[in-house]
């Protein structure tokens, strides 16, 4: 198999490394300085074994990529940035390109769908982290990522099965599934911890907003009537296979969204996490005052620029105290 991995990122990286370092065929589409940086001294794989240089063949876009029959898209970019990666693998991969989207969030896939037929998608813990040009680091001591592997909207194949045996012999923890998006559902749910870990100053007012924003999370999910698996098959699934390395102090904190508010990027895929949530009760009638104050505080440090961490959760909990 050759893996396109497009958005040679956080995620991108570490999965496009480890592939590249099993022996699959690899090419990292990547942009700007961090492109540079790879094509002049490798892709630098920070593991806790100390950093490893690879060197990964890259592209600057699809147009650079050398399309052949068992080519694969490894969609890594953030949910904001999915149309315009799309727009670029419209243009160039053959419409037969099975495009797996290895994101967080549930509505890429639906909007891959409109664009290419072979449709598959990844429910990934990695974690990993891209603050620095040239370098991604592999946040966890152990196995890579515990990943979830499926066709969408529903089922497995050889694909399915094939990428995940390419993965588990990269080091990660990966099982082909026949329901891939009742775990992306389940990971959503975790995800609304992303904009507070972000936003807000990390102090027990923010662990209480997290847990009232996967409240909302969950009511939401059963008015709509969406099955995910459980938070007990979650948690047992993970297991002890991910052991965050001591830079990362803890899940939400240096999540990809805090990365995005730290790097000062401008924008952030929260209108795909708190956001879900926040369209779903719309249609379905649950109010969601949490994750709409999540999702709208978090806009506002994106495009203010303003620093990860800054904003005092306890006023807001205390203007809804009782109300939730
Ligand atoms: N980081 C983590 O620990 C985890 C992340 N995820 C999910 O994985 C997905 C990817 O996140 P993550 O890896 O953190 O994000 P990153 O921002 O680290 O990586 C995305 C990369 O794609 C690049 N990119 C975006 N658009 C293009 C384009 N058109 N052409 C070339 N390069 C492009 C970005 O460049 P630029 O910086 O210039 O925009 C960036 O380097 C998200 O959905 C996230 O929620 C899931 C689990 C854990
Ligand atoms: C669960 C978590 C926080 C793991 O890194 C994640 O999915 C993210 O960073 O977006």
């Amino acid at each position: 198999m050759h893996y396109v991995i497009y958005g040679a990122g956080a995620v991108g990286g570490v999965i496009g490394g480890n592939l590249h370092r099993a022996g699959s065929r690899v090419t990292l589409v990547a942009r700007g300085a961090h492109l540079e940086a790879i094509r002049e001294r490798g892709l630098v794989l920070d593991t806790e074994a100390g950093p490893l240089t690879l060197d990964v063949d890259t592209a600057a876009n699809a147009g650079e990529v050398e399309w052949t029959e068992d080519t694969v898209v490894m969609l890594c970019v953030k949910s904001q940035q999915t149309a315009a990666a799309l727009e670029d693998l419209q243009r160039h991969a053959p419409p037969s390109t099975p495009v797996v989207a290895v994101q967080n969030g549930v509505a890429n896939e639906a909007t891959i769908l409109r664009v290419f037929p072979r449709v598959y998608s990844i429910c990934l813990v990695p974690p990993a982290s891209h603050l620095e040009p040239g370098v991604v680091v592999q946040d966890s001591a152990t196995a890579p990522g515990v990943l979830e592997v499926g066709r969408y909207p529903g089922g497995s194949d050889e694909l399915a099965v094939a990428m995940a045996g390419d993965l588990e012999a990269a080091g990660f923890v990966a099982s082909a599934r026949e329901q891939v998006m009742a775990w992306k559902y389940r990971k959503l749910i975790a995800n609304l911890g992303n904009g507070v870990g972000a936003s807000f100053v990390d102090d027990e007012s923010a662990v209480e907003l997290t847990r009232l924003a996967r409240l909302e999370g969950e009511s939401v999910l059963a008015a709509a009537g969406i099955q995910l698996v459980s938070a007990q098959d979650d948690l047992d699934r993970r297991g002890d296979h991910i052991a965050r390395r001591g830079h990362r102090k803890s899940a939400a904190a240096g999540s990809s969204t805090w990365q995005s508010i730290s790097r000062g990027v401008g924008n952030v895929e929260i209108d795909y996490l708190s956001g879900e949530i926040v369209m779903l009760g719309r249609l379905h009638g649950v109010p969601t005052p949490v994750n709409e104050h999540v999702q709208q505080t978090t806009s506002r440090l994106a495009r203010e620029r303003l620093a990860p961490g800054s904003v005092d959760a306890a006023p807001f909990l205390a203007s809804v105290s009782g109300a939730v």
